[in-house]
C-alpha cells in the first residue's frame, strides 16, 4: 500500500497552502510531518481525507476507501461544550462501519470499553467529554481510533497541549499500529518527539523542503530554510495561477 501526493496544490481563496507537493508514504510504517505555524500541515492531513479538492495534482490512496481511514483533528477543533459522553465518543470510530444510526450491538460496546481500557480510561464511559482533562481527551481519541480499526491513521497534533507521561503512553500506539502493519502519518510540532520516535519524516513549508530519514530531513540548513520561506510567504502570501493544463 502507497499512499501518495503527486503534485497536489491546494488552496484557500486561491491562495496555496500547499504548493505542487509530491510525497509517497511508505505503508505499514509511521511517518512525521514537520513544519513551521502555517506550512500546510494539517491541510496535506484533511486532503488526503478528502475534506479539501486539489487545485493540482491528484491523491492515491492505493484503493483505500475513506471509511478506512482514520482521522484524529487537532482537539482544539472539537467542540467539548456539547453534552456528549467519553463512550458515545469512542463509538464514533465504529460508524465507518455501522453507519451514524447504526446499532454498534454488544460486541461493539465492548470494544469501545476495552478500547478505553487500553487507553487508560477504564470507569470513564458515562462521563461527558466536557468534563476531562486535555490529556484525558486526548487518550480519548485515541480509543476512537483504536475502534475504527482502520489500516491507514492520520494523526493532527496528537501530542499538543499533553504532559510527557501522557504523551508517552500515545506514542506506544504509534508504535503498535505501526507493529501491526498500519500507516501511520502524524503531524507534530515537537522536534525531539519527531527526532526520538519517527524514522522518516516529511518537512514542510508550503512545499516539500525534504523528505526521507529523519536525521536527514530535519538538519538545520533544512530547518532554516523552511523557516525562512514561511516567514516570506506569511508575510507576502501568493496568489496562485494555476495553468489550465495542471488544473485538469
Ligand atoms: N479554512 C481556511 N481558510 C483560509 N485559510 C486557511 C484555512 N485553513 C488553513 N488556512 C491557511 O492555510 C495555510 C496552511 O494552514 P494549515 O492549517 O494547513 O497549516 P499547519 O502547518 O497545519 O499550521 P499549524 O502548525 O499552525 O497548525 C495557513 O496560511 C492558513 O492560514
Amino acid at each position: 500500500m502507497t499512499i501518495a501526493l503527486k503534485n497536489v496544490t491546494v488552496s484557500y481563496r486561491r491562495r496555496p497552502a500547499i504548493h505542487h507537493v509530491s510525497a509517497e508514504f511508505a505503508s505499514h510504517h509511521a511517518t512525521a510531518i514537520f513544519g513551521p505555524n502555517g506550512a500546510g500541515k494539517s491541510t496535506i492531513l484533511k486532503t488526503l481525507m478528502g475534506f479539501l479538492k486539489p487545485d493540482t495534482g491528484h491523491v492515491e490512496l492505493d484503493g483505500l476507501r475513506r471509511a478506512q481511514i482514520a482521522y484524529m483533528p487537532q482537539a482544539a477543533q472539537i467542540d467539548r461544550t456539547l453534552p456528549v459522553t467519553v463512550l458515545d465518543t469512542v463509538l464514533t470510530g465504529a460508524w465507518c462501519t455501522t453507519g451514524a444510526f447504526g446499532g454498534v450491538g454488544r460486541a461493539g460496546l465492548q470494544r469501545a470499553a476495552q478500547a478505553l481500557a487500553d487507553v487508560g480510561l477504564h470507569g470513564f464511559e458515562r462521563r461527558s467529554i466536557g468534563e476531562l482533562s486535555g490529556g484525558q481527551f486526548q487518550r480519548v481519541l485515541f480509543a476512537r481510533i483504536l475502534m475504527q480499526d482502520a489500516p491507514l491513521i492520520l494523526l493532527d497534533e496528537p501530542f499538543a497541549s499533553v504532559d510527557a507521561k501522557t504523551t508517552f503512553d500515545l506514542l506506544a500506539f504509534v508504535r503498535r499500529w505501526e507493529a501491526e502493519g498500519r500507516t501511520v502519518i502524524a503531524v507534530l510540532h515537537d522536534y525531539e518527539q519527531v527526532r526520538a520516535y519517527f524514522d522518516t519524516t516529511l518537512l514542510l513549508a508550503r512545499e516539500v523542503i525534504a523528505f526521507g530519514p529523519t536525521e536527514t530531513v530535519l538538519t538545520e540548513a533544512n530547518l532554516a530554510r523552511a523557516n525562512h520561506i514561511a516567514t516570506h510567504w506569511q508575510a507576502h502570501p501568493p496568489v496562485c495561477v494555476v495553468p489550465e493544463q495542471e488544473a485538469a
